[in-house]
């Protein structure tokens, strides 16, 4: 019988949203069938066995409510697709406060037991396990793509001192997924360094052991895209049902939800359902929580709730590590001295090292056992020549904008609000340092500014990054990100 109970509970959603006029004396019919929808969304047929009908509820706020208002139409829907014999129970989710590792279900007898025997007991086999209440009926069973990649798993992770604490972290939250205090994960570091890589890895690594549960990958951009056309299309509610489902939700580069403030009111509250009901919330980002700007301070101050973990760039040995790891992938061998070459050769972050690695493999198939310590230092040469980029003031321009997540726009405007006026004063800086430009040239590419106004920001951020743990922290990352 439970295979139909989704049917079953269906026809009788139908049936009482049809009478909801018969049942009550209202005049606003779309206002009640609004309000009927709000709270039926988030109850859920748990069970149905030997006429015991088991309804989850989320608190029981909304069993005393159905109770008051629905009762007559609910006991009619359960006769009329029941039949006369049914017995209605409550499962409530008890959500413990802040900092609970997992979501209870508490069952206790409805008032409405539809033939006039009162059952005492607890219905037999109801699963105490948590099952979504906010999850839109008929789409529990839809298998949500976790857009996780294979090859990042923990398998392919080479682990070293750079990236220990957070690569020991993940397998244990990967073995038990929300039921560890590390909830969220909050990863960050810098270009390239394993974060997206880690946060896979516990992905695939969650969805081979415990195949029943819904992992999703996914961008803060995509994220930030689909509340985008949700909000247009009017449908933020059946947006956030959507992110509820899942039991462990991976969102990479957190921190461009910066200055969407509407999209973080909608974050908040999925981070929200999600963490006190035990599911596991993984971020990256690029840098530390507090370093976000322009995000609301309750999203900052949830980032802390679980861990933080820093990934450093790799030492030389953990980038010998990957170097030999993945050559030997294609089953290729290289000599001690190659390996010291390579691994000398790129020290700020793995994705340029797999850059190298892949370029030796290319040239290994050519050449075969030719591959000598000379022909890779020509390899490198070149790699390094054809990488050599202009840097440029709109290139600066986009280097600042996408590290704080905000548009070219905002950056040209004339806005004085901090987190657009500090970028555009680093963006000058860098102007500065960086090309031949003049002060009035910068000020005409920055969106018509005064040469005044150049020759101040590049002096404030001059003096301020001296001593201020903010800037100088931006002045870091920019100059690395400029010059990659
Ligand atoms: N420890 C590691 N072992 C093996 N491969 C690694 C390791 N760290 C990173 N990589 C590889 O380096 C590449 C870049 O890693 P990844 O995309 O995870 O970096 P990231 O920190 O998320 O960077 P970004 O912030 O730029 O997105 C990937 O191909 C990944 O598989």
């Amino acid at each position: 019988m439970n295979e139909n109970l989704d049917l079953i509970w269906e026809n009788c959603l139908h049936f009482m949203r049809d009478n909801l006029n018969a049942a009550e004396d209202h005049t606003d019919l779309k206002k009640l069938e609004n309000s009927f929808d709000l709270l039926f969304d988030k109850v859920q047929p748990l069970s149905l066995e030997n006429f015991n009908l088991t309804l989850l509820v989320p608190s029981d706020f909304y069993k005393e409510y159905i109770e008051d208002n629905y009762l007559a139409l609910l006991s009619a829907a359960l006769k009329k697709n029941i039949g006369k014999g049914v017995k209605l129970w409550y499962s409530v989710m008890e959500n413990k406060p802040q900092g609970k590792e997992e979501a209870i279900t508490l069952n206790m007898k409805g008032k409405t037991t539809v033939s006039p025997k009162v059952q005492q007991t607890r219905p037999p086999s109801v699963s105490s396990e948590l099952v979504n209440p906010f999850a839109i009926p008929g789409m529990k069973k839809v298998e949500i793509n976790s857009n996780l990649k294979a090859d990042f798993s923990f398998d392919n992770y080479v682990e070293g001192e750079s990236n220990k604490f957070a690569a020991t972290v993940a397998r244990s939250i990967a073995k038990r997924p929300g039921s560890t205090a590390f909830n969220p994960l909050f990863l960050h570091g810098g270009y390239g360094v394993g974060k997206t890589h880690l946060g896979h890895a516990i992905g695939l690594e969650v969805k081979a052991s415990f195949p029943d549960k819904v992992v999703l990958y996914l961008s803060s951009e995509k994220f930030i895209q689909q509340f985008i056309s949700a909000a247009k299309a009017r449908k933020q509610t059946e947006f956030s049902n959507f992110y509820q489902m899942v039991d462990v939700l991976i969102i990479d580069d957190i921190q461009f939800l910066s200055g969407k403030s509407a999209t973080q009111d909608s974050f908040f509250h999925i981070f929200d359902f999600l963490h006190q009901n035990g599911k596991q919330i993984i971020l990256t980002s690029d840098k530390a929580a507090v370093d976000i700007m322009d995000i609301q301070e309750r999203i900052v101050s949830r980032f802390k709730w679980g861990l933080s973990a820093e990934i450093k760039s790799p030492d030389f040995d953990t980038r010998r590590k990957i170097i030999v790891d993945r050559l030997s992938r294609d089953g290729i061998v290289l000599t001690d001295d190659m390996l010291d070459f390579l691994a000398a050769e790129a020290q700020t972050n793995v994705r340029e090292l797999i850059g190298i690695i892949n370029a030796v493999i290319a040239y290994s198939t050519i050449y075969k056992s030719e591959l000598s310590l000379e022909l890779l230092k020509d390899t490198i040469s070149k790699i390094a020549c054809s990488k050599k980029k202009v840097i440029n003031i709109p290139y600066i321009q986009d280097v600042v904008c996408e590290y704080f997540g905000i548009k070219r726009e905002q950056l040209l405007s004339k806005t004085r609000k901090r987190e657009i006026a500090l970028p555009r004063q680093l963006a000058m800086y860098f102007s500065k340092e960086y090309t031949n430009a003049t002060f009035t040239k910068i000020g005409e590419e920055m969106g018509g500014k005064d040469h005044s106004t150049v020759m101040y920001a590049c002096d404030t951020i001059r003096d301020v990054g001296k001593m201020d743990k903010e800037i100088k922290k931006y002045l870091k990352d920019l100059t690395e990100k400029i010059k990659k």
